[in-house]
């Protein structure tokens, strides 16, 4: 079975290496001749990762028809780029793939999730199906084999035991489900929440305010993907309070670094102006503010974080209404 990983990135890179570590041929395709280049002559990805040497069997190329005998692509790009990504490869594939989306957010203009972005970008005899590869997982800590769980998501039960088989080992554990909605949504809006959890952090709050945004985080999750048509408990596994824990509460994640340099600056300006990174959650933020407007979905800290990114409001005035809205019954 060939695989292949669309994305020379962090993500892209740690879950290459996995499948190296699990002796499965798999070859990294990557538009960016710097990370290409490491790879392949220094066994290392120095953008992203300092002082890790990567398996010796992991390689990566530009040339597009890496794709054509592939049985497997895994999409391990930014939202914005996976579209481009699936008409790239689409006219040079030329078995039924499994498409493994590992990416977390939605499509820029059509607000749609990564499945049915890639179902609509890949032409049917060309799909088997689409397995989301998801979950609490930062990749900086995956490419120095932490021990780690994920969920292989998925309409297709037979491809998602394919893809469970595929990366589980002794240090990534993958789990199975079938809620692609709750999943999907699950995972991209933990971004925007944990760009809120770094605000309160740069602002100089504690514990008790970051466990307050993950527990009301997660209701507004709940809410939005229970009203997309997710199911609840989904929320209550790896690609829910898991991935949020993860994200709210990581030196690594850059949603929360990126909050956390505008709670510094008490200004979204600081990361307009400065930010070179995959940051998911800023866009989300946008997409889940004007969706749950559209749909009447109360979303109180992703109002505010919206506010904060898109219309320059005060953080800390943002905290402060949060504080102060009506008083409420905690379970409504
Ligand atoms: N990093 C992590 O820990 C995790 C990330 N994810 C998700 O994975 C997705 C990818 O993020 P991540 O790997 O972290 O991002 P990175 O910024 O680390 O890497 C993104 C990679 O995609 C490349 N790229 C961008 N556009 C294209 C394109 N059109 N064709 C080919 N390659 C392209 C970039 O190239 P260039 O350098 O030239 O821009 C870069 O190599 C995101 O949705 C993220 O949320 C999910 C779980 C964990
Ligand atoms: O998705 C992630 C961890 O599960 C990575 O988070 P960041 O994109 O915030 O770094």
């Amino acid at each position: 079975m060939k695989i292949v990983v669309a994305g020379s990135g962090s993500w892209g890179c740690a879950l290459a290496q996995v499948l190296c570590d699990n002796h499965v041929d798999v070859m990294v395709y990557g538009n960016n001749p710097a990370e290409i280049n490491d790879i392949n002559e220094n066994h290392r990805n120095s953008k992203f990762f300092e002082d890790v040497e990567l398996h010796h069997d992991l390689k990566a190329t530009m040339d597009l028809n890496v794709f054509h005998d592939a049985d497997v692509v895994l999409f391990v790009v930014p939202t914005i780029a996976i579209e481009s990504v699936c008409k790239q490869i689409d006219p040079i594939l030329t078995k039924k793939i499994i498409a493994v989306n590992a990416s977390k957010g939605f499509h820029p203009q059509t607000n749609d999730r990564m499945s049915n972005v890639i179902r609509a970008n890949i032409s049917k005899e060309h799909l088997s199906s689409v397995v989301s590869l998801i979950g609490p997982s930062h990749a900086e800590e995956v490419v120095i084999r932490m021990l780690t769980t994920i969920c292989a998501v998925s309409l297709n039960e037979e491809d998602a035991k394919t893809i469970q088989k595929l990366f589980s080992n002794d240090y990534l554990r993958v789990y199975r489900g079938d809620d692609e909605i709750g999943s999907e949504t699950g995972v991209a809006l933990k971004n925007a929440i944990a760009v809120a959890s770094g605000v309160l952090y740069g602002l100089g709050y504690g514990d008790n305010t970051r466990a307050a945004l993950i527990t009301r985080g997660l209701a507004e999750m709940i809410r939005y993907g229970v009203a997309m048509g997710g199911r609840k408990e989904t929320f209550m596994g790896m690609t829910g309070i898991g991935d949020l824990i993860v994200t709210c509460t990581s030196k690594h994640s850059r949603n929360f670094q990126a909050g956390y340099d505008i709670g510094k600056h008490n200004s979204a300006k600081y990361f307009w102006d400065n930010n070179t990174k995959t940051v998911e959650g800023v866009r989300t933020a946008k997409v889940v503010h004007d969706v749950a407007h559209e749909k009447g979905i109360d979303m109180p800290i992703i109002e505010e974080i919206y506010k904060v990114l898109y219309e320059d409001k005060d953080p800390k005035e943002s905290a402060k209404d949060l504080m102060l809205r009506d008083l409420k019954h905690e379970m409504i």
